[in-house]
């Protein structure tokens, strides 16, 4: 069936994982990952994030988020091949990934762009989708009648690059539906600090 196009820098490549090969990624997520409550400053003042997070990167790509430094923890052996293919989807070489745990639907990610500095200026971000579809909401910065939500299934890839994150905000809303639990990916390549390597 055909489906309508997406702005220019959103790509959904769904089925991207077969089934199966999905499924046992899953499960060796949840154990191989140190799921941990990432502390957010929000209006000045810490809070618990509302899901389990673990950053997870190649040694030097400390990473900073909502105002807070997170030093990344080792590469799981599950994520060790995978991570040559998200490459080659993406045609970028990946040196972290966010990897967030949403137990059910009262976890959620506000609106955000994942436009940091260490991502430079028009970043390429990999988000694989593996359990429970959430639907994932997308919104112009300036243009408020510009917005479209995705549901993201099992096993899709969300490819993220140009403009995307300059030019627009998303957020994974809550949901009253009663929903798996879903772990996502988010793949990006952190540039070097200026200076580095002189
Ligand atoms: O869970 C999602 O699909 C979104 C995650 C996200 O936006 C992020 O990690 O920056
Ligand atoms: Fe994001």
């Amino acid at each position: 069936m055909a489906k309508t196009p997406l702005p220019e820098g959103f790509e959904l490549r769904e089925g991207w994982l077969q089934p199966g090969e999905a499924d046992a990624l899953f499960e060796a997520l949840m154990q191989q990952v140190r799921w941990e409550v990432h502390r957010i400053v929000m209006f000045g003042r810490p809070v618990d994030s509302p899901r389990l997070s673990c950053w997870i990167g190649d040694p030097g790509t400390g990473y900073v988020y909502s105002r807070t430094r997170f030093e990344p923890r080792p590469w799981p052996p599950a994520l060790a091949a995978l991570r040559q293919r998200v490459d080659a989807a993406a045609g970028v070489a990946m040196n972290s990934v966010l990897a967030n745990l949403y137990r059910d639907g009262r976890d959620a990610m506000g609106w955000h762009s994942d436009d940091e500095p260490e991502l430079g200026p028009r970043p390429v971000i990999a988000s694989l989708s593996l359990g429970g579809t959430r639907r994932f909401a997308v919104k112009h910065r300036r243009d408020p009648d510009r917005k479209f939500t995705l549901e993201l299934p099992h096993g899709s890839l969300l490819l993220m690059h140009g403009d995307s994150q300059a030019a627009w905000k998303h957020a994974l809303p809550r949901t009253a539906r009663p929903v798996r639990p879903r772990i996502n990916l988010t793949f990006r390549r952190v540039l070097p600090p200026p200076g580095a390597g002189r």
